[in-house]
């Protein structure tokens, strides 16, 4: 039996729900698999399954929570496909028909018509186990669901877009983001990531097979790599066809435009798109020869059809062509890209799959060779002294093994963000001053980025010497959201080199001049803090070994809101401190002074909350809280007092987490696998409100100690890490990335990274 079968077999075997629950889902069974006519005025709902289980429990249900009697007979056709058997319930006798209709809502009373969605009731319906049922009752109706082994993905058919919408509301309310698709005409939601298919199929009952499917899906990835030319037929094949249409009209563009004048391997990949139209990217990266990786093949398709938007665009400014606006390219390949994403055994997204870089080694002898090296010096700085050099110690392993190699290293970096303006205060002065001492050389710093200066020191360095080019943010154009333009100011940045190093991990969830279209100018390659960075965090979203532990804090509370959102279907257990647990006390009807709070996000919170509960994640909240009068500023006194957190006195604000609390969260921590930390509990900087971060911090060393892999993520979190005096060596690693590291655990591409592929 097809795993699918077993799957609605589980499914139609749950009939120990609410009442409420059974109309939910009988409803939802009627709206997405019955068609409704009418004979002499009657209404005959007819709704057909091919599980003969889901006809049954229908028919069984219409009896019991409407007192409808329906029949129950089975059609059999021959199709090209084979023999095919389909049950049907059928609701007609005696205006039963029509009694149902009202009954379930499906009949808008008012205007005496078919509700096009599901009814207000339902819709309406905040119960979970409602929520649950409806997502039941569509699935046994119209879905469908990839067989272990192939591509990922669960999709339910819908009868139209108000009925789809309906269901993307529901499954967020579940914690899982379904999308809506057209395929064939007809709408779909579709679902392609596995942990969140598992996820799904576990909350509309499918506890059993949910689990088979994700085994079973692990035993035949190889074989379903290897099927995916010869399976052409099934939904993300579908949708990888499509995309592959779009790329071969822009690859042939591309061809147009550029003619004679294309890098062979930028060529070649175009070539591969046009000469097998319906390979997926792995598939292409396979014929390559030599073979390469789907996101390098990826990354070539993508810098062609860059290189031709380049060259349109740089004709039309000259007058030689009309501009025929190029810019979709780029999305086009992103869009394919996705779908390729989609498309993998797994069905999940970029970060969770090992992301393939060109590294040093890629890009040769590099003796007396000129190396642009990006790295991420944004360092706290307390006038012009570093409070913390991580960054720029963690940026020493690339340039040492460059100067080592002979090349002459030039490093490019921001510091802060001047937004295009000359600031003195965020010149990287002391940050050379440091990398020279941290070096053990003079490190001249150019006052410009790419100008006279710049050009004149690159020009006298000799190899293994060090020049660092000042505040790449000075320039307007490096931040600039016109392509063109920061294009051709990251041409000449390249002219400054032979090669481009990416090594600021910090900045590679941006698309800016320095970091990302400079790669498209010169042999680019990331550097070995990028690959130390892409290797670790990977293990908390490749396979992480669960429990999967987030813990979340810092004062960017909507930055980071978006990510709970993401982690309540990945983690097992969130952990919640700093100024965004504020939020989430206030959502919980208690008072929180005059702490810290996002008014405006607390229905989401309040969702979130909700989800959380509904999906298993365990949420960990402060039970106490340290308060004072205010933020401590200036010489005014600080008068630290713990408080229960759902009593904080409305003249008080919340710094850090209390004791307690503390006791809660390091037993959270130690109790895990794995553990991603991003941000304090409380107002580190400040003694009296450290308490909170130290325990947690002391939680991952206790985490790593017994055996878990332990990750700080954010520049302030890392910064309390060491200015509380925690061994470095505690943890198993500490991120250079605050956003970047962020992005890449909620699984986003992240630009940075994919031009290096
Ligand atoms: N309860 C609180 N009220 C106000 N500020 C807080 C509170 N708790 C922590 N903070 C502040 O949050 C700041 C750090 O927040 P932030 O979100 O920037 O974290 P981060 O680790 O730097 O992450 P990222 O690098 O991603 O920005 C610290 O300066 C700290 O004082
Ligand atoms: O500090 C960071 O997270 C990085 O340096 C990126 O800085 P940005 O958020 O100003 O781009």
């Amino acid at each position: 039996m097809a795993l699918i079968d077993e799957v609605k077999n589980e499914l139609a075997a749950i009939n120990d729900g609410s009442p409420s629950a059974k109309r939910a889902q009988a409803t939802a069974m009627i709206r997405f698999g019955g068609t409704i006519h009418l004979v002499r005025n009657q209404a005959v709902v007819e709704c057909t399954f091919d599980s003969h289980a889901a006809a049954s429990w229908l028919r069984q249900a219409l009896k019991e929570v409407y007192g409808r009697d329906a029949e129950l007979y089975r059609i059999d056709s021959n199709t090209a496909n084979g023999e095919v058997t389909r049950h049907v319930v059928r609701v007609f006798k005696n205006g039963s028909g029509n009694a149902l209709l009202r009954q379930t809502g499906l009949l808008d009373l008012r205007t005496s018509r078919i509700t096009r969605g599901l009814p207000p009731n339902i819709i309406g319906n905040n119960d979970i186990a409602a929520i649950k049922a409806v997502w039941r009752g569509a699935f046994l109706a119209r879905g469908e669901l990839s067989d272990p082994g192939k591509a990922g993905y669960l999709e339910v058919a819908c009868p139209m877009s108000e009925t789809a919408l309906a269901l993307v509301g529901m499954a967020r309310r579940l914690g899982v983001q379904v999308k809506t698709r057209q395929v064939r005409n007809t709408e779909r939601v579709v679902l392609n990531d596995a942990f969140a298919i598992e996820r799904l199929l576990t909350n509309m009952g499918a506890v059993h097979t949910a689990r088979e499917w994700s085994g079973k899906r692990n035993d035949g990835e190889s074989r379903g790599k290897a099927n995916r030319l010869a399976n052409f037929d099934d939904a993300n094949m579908r949708r990888s066809a499509k995309a592959a249409v779009e790329a071969c009209a822009k690859v042939q563009h591309a061809f147009k435009i550029l003619g004679d004048d294309i890098p062979e391997n930028l060529r070649a990949a175009g070539q591969l798109r046009l000469d097998h139209r319906d390979a997926t990217l792995e598939g292409l990266g396979r014929l390559a020869d030599p073979p390469i990786t789907k996101d390098a093949i990826a990354g070539r398709i993508r810098r062609l059809l860059q290189l031709a938007a380049k060259v349109e665009r740089q004709r039309a400014e000259q007058g030689d062509v009309p501009h025929t606006h190029q810019e979709p390219h780029v999305e086009s390949v992103q869009a394919s890209n996705t779908s390729t994403h989609a498309m993998n055994a797994h069905g999940v997204s970029a970060q969770t799959e090992r992301i393939t870089m060109k590294t040093l080694k890629d890009l040769g002898d590099l003796k007396g060779k000129r190396v642009l090296v990006r790295a991420d010096f944004n360092v706290p700085l307390d006038g012009t002294t570093i409070t913390d050099d991580g960054r720029i110690r963690a940026a020493l392993p690339t340039i040492t093994t460059l100067r080592n190699e002979g090349a002459k290293v030039i490093v490019m970096a921001h510091l802060g963000r001047p937004k295009g303006k000359v600031v003195p205060e965020l010149s990287l002065a002391p940050v050379a001053a440091r990398l020279g001492e941290l070096l053990g050389i003079t490190v001249p710093l150019a006052a410009d980025t790419y100008g006279e200066d710049a050009q004149a020191k690159v020009a006298a360095m000799s190899d293994g010497d060090v020049v660092l080019l000042e505040n790449v943010r000075f320039n307007p154009e490096e931040t600039s959201k016109d392509e063109a333009e920061r294009a051709a100011y990251a041409k000449k940045i390249a002219d400054l080199g032979d090669a481009f190093v990416s090594d600021g991990f910090g900045v590679v969830h941006r698309a800016q001049g320095s970091n990302y279209d400079v790669a498209a100018d010169l042999p680019a390659a990331a550097g070995l803090l990028v690959e130390k960075e892409v290797t670790a965090l990977s293990k908390a979203t490749v396979n992480p070994e669960r429990p999967l532990t987030v813990v979340l804090g810092g004062s960017k509370v909507s930055d980071k809101l978006g990510v709970i959102e993401n982690l309540l279907g990945k983690a097992n257990r969130l952990v919640i401190g700093g100024g965004m647990v504020y939020t989430f006390l206030k959502a919980q009807g208690y008072e929180v002074g005059t702490s810290l709070l996002e008014e405006d996000q607390l229905d989401k919170v309040k969702s979130y909350i909700e989800t959380a509960k509904a999906n298993g994640v365990e949420l960990v909240l402060p039970t106490d809280v340290v308060v004072n009068a205010g933020f401590p500023a200036g010489d005014t006194p600080i008068n630290p007092e713990v408080v229960p957190a759902d009593a904080i006195p409305a003249d008080r604000m919340g710094l850090d987490i209390g004791p307690e609390s503390q006791k809660l969260f390091h037993d959270a921590i130690v109790n895990s696998k794995t553990v991603v930390w991003n941000g304090p509990m409380g107002v580190f900087e400040v003694p009296e409100f450290a308490a909170g971060t130290r325990a947690v911090a002391q939680g991952l060393v206790d985490a790593t100690a017994a055996g878990a892999f332990t990750i700080v993520g954010g520049g302030d979190s890392a910064s309390a890490v060491r200015n509380l005096g925690f061994p470095e060596d505690g943890f198993s690693h500490i991120s250079t990335g605050g956003g970047a590291s962020l992005e890449f655990l909620e699984g986003k591409t992240l630009p940075g990274l994919s031009v290096l592929e």
